[in-house]
């Protein structure tokens, strides 16, 4: 029986369901990166057609997919050391590593391309730029030299409300950079809250996350000093009177919650055997949080 390491030391390509193509697209990250994009583009001024407005959202997703797939094309050895990781169609041996990259620079292309022709410019753009930002400084340069990968690299991530935006109006202004912001400075206690309790898999994979180089009180307090202007950067649309009172309010109650569920991290020291329970409710709650301040941003637009 040939086996699937055998079949990719000869190149033979593997055969590869489309469900681990969407695999390779993490579907799952994806669903809070298209929300965030889908705010950014209702809170912008003016309606903009419900098919251009559904072309653009498509276009955040297929530029996203395309991300993690080059991602997880770059990165097969590290996910190959990782619990969490080992069951991606590449590091399973389902995928072989030509087809990731094709299925990636294609979808990129066609998701910049598409956006260009069908929106503008601008969110073409700053598509092209997250893109770019993800897989050359994230994944290919920053995340196995340094601690502060996620802080620089998560920007990335952070594009989507100004695409969103530019896509509506061909331009970007205030609101939508703060909340680049917002999930610029969230990135780090959703990403390091997860990263204390699975230490143990990046050390292992040689991944010089936080917790790994640092050590675990660093890591707290750092999750405790970004969450201050997380909070300064999840209020100042509302104090700037750029939103309204259905954010503000809504604001005001989760970043309470977010700020008593990080002090608590930032305060503990784990013990042997500590299942880690403070730090798993911070990055559960940090998805919550995010996925409910963009619920806030469209609420405040349709309601107000
Ligand atoms: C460099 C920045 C980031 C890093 C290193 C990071 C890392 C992670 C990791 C390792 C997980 C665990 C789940 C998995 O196995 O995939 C996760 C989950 C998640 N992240 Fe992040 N993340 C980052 C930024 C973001 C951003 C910007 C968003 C969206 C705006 C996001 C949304 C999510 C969501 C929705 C989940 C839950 C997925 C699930 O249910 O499996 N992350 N993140
Ligand atoms: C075009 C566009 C809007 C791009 C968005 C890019 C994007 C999906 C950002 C989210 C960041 C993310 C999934 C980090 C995972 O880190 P990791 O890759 O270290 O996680 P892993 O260990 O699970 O592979």
């Amino acid at each position: 029986m040939t086996s699937a390491a055998t079949m990719n030391a000869t190149a033979t390509p593997l055969p590869a369901e489309w469900r681990d193509f969407l695999a390779l697209t993490k579907p799952r990250v994806m669903t809070l990166v298209v929300f965030t994009g889908l705010a950014g583009m209702i809170a912008a001024p003016g309606a903009i057609h419900p098919v251009l407005g559904f072309t653009a959202i498509l276009c955040i997703a297929l530029g996203a997919g395309a991300a993690g797939a080059l991602n997880q094309w770059y990165e097969a050895d590290l996910d190959a050391k990782m619990k969490r990781t080992q069951g991606r169609p590449l590091p399973a041996g389902r995928m072989d590593r030509q087809s990731a990259l094709h299925f990636g620079v294609g979808l990129a292309a066609f998701s910049v391309i598409l956006m260009f022709f069908a929106l503008n410019l601008a969110a073409a753009a700053i598509l092209t730029v997250s893109i770019l930002f993800y897989v050359f400084i994230y994944t290919i340069w920053l995340k196995r030299r340094t601690a502060q990968n996620i802080v620089i690299g998560g920007a990335a991530g952070a594009f989507p409300p100004l695409i969103g935006w530019a896509a509506a109006t061909g331009d970007v202004a205030t609101l939508p950079v703060l909340l680049f912001a917002l999930i610029f400075l969230w990135t780090p206690p959703h990403f390091w809250a997860l990263a204390l309790f699975v230490k143990t898999d990046y050390a292992n994979a040689g991944v010089p996350m936080l917790p790994v180089v640092a050590g675990e009180r660093v890591t707290r307090v750092q999750i405790g000093i970004y969450t201050v202007p997380m909070i300064a950067a999840a209020i100042a649309p509302w104090a700037l009177g750029l939103v309204g009172s259905i954010y503000g309010w809504t604001a005001i109650a989760l970043n309470l919650v977010f700020a008593a569920f990080a002090l608590q991290v930032a305060l503990r020291q784990s013990q042997p055997n500590d299942t880690m329970q403070p730090e798993k409710r911070l990055f559960k709650f940090s998805i919550l949080y995010l996925f409910l301040m963009f619920g806030a941003v469209i609420a405040d637009r349709w309601m107000a």
